[in-house]
């Protein structure tokens, strides 16, 4: 299970899309989470529900992992268990904030903190548009609390990547870090 957080905006999604085919050519899977979001929304091709859709998928137990932040929910299909089982590697885009609870649920997890420098996220939020001013500014109060706090506990089981210069350098060191090797620190 290798679990990639880290702000909103300091790119995660684009990273995924640029790392699919290397990813894909080592067996590892992805998800696409369900995300309480209207589906025209830019951005990740993730599926987009209703709450009240979400709430109900939950409590059917589509989820293996599910969490709510930025006012909305997001849910990753369970599918994701069967992959573990039959031994493949799994990379989710997760939540820094449902890090513990992830963590309890996988104990072995490999965690990538994407990290990227504070003014340099806030450009990248305001020119990818998504959100309003307003709801930029809760994301990067929220960043400034998180990130610190997962730095701060010094886990070795957390890899820090750096994605404040251009997204092939940010690929090739998350594709490090899943080889296993040791440059992605
Ligand atoms: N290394 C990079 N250099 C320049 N722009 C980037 C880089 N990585 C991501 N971006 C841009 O930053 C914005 C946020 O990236 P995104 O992948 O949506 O972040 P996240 O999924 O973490 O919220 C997007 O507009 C994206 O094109
Ligand atoms: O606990 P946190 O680490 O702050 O993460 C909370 C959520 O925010 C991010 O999603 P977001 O709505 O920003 O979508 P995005 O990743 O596509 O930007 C992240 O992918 C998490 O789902």
């Amino acid at each position: 299970m290798i679990y990639l957080i880290g702000p909103s905006g300091s790119g995660k999604d684009s990273l995924l899309d640029a790392a699919r085919a290397p990813l894909a050519d080592r067996g590892c899977r992805m998800v696409r989470r369900v995300i309480t979001r209207s589906a025209e929304a830019v951005g990740e091709a993730a599926h987009g529900v209703s709450a009240q859709r979400f709430a109900e998928m939950e409590a059917q137990g589509a989820f293996a992992l599910s969490w709510h932040a930025n006012g909305l929910a997001y849910g990753i299909p369970r599918e994701i268990d069967d992959w573990l089982a039959a031994g493949q590697d799994v990379l989710v885009n997760g939540s820094r904030g449902h890090l513990p609870a992830t963590r309890r649920r996988y104990p072995d997890l490999l965690v990538l903190l994407l990290t990227v420098d504070q003014a340099v996220l806030r450009q990248r939020l305001l020119a990818r548009g998504r959100e309003s001013v307003a709801e930029i500014e809760a994301r990067l109060a929220r960043n400034a609390r998180f990130s610190e706090r997962v730095l701060a506990a010094h886990d070795p089981a957390v890899r820090v990547i750096d994605n404040s210069g251009p997204l092939e350098h940010t690929v090739d060191r998350l594709l490090a870090c899943i080889d296993g090797q040791s440059e992605c620190a």
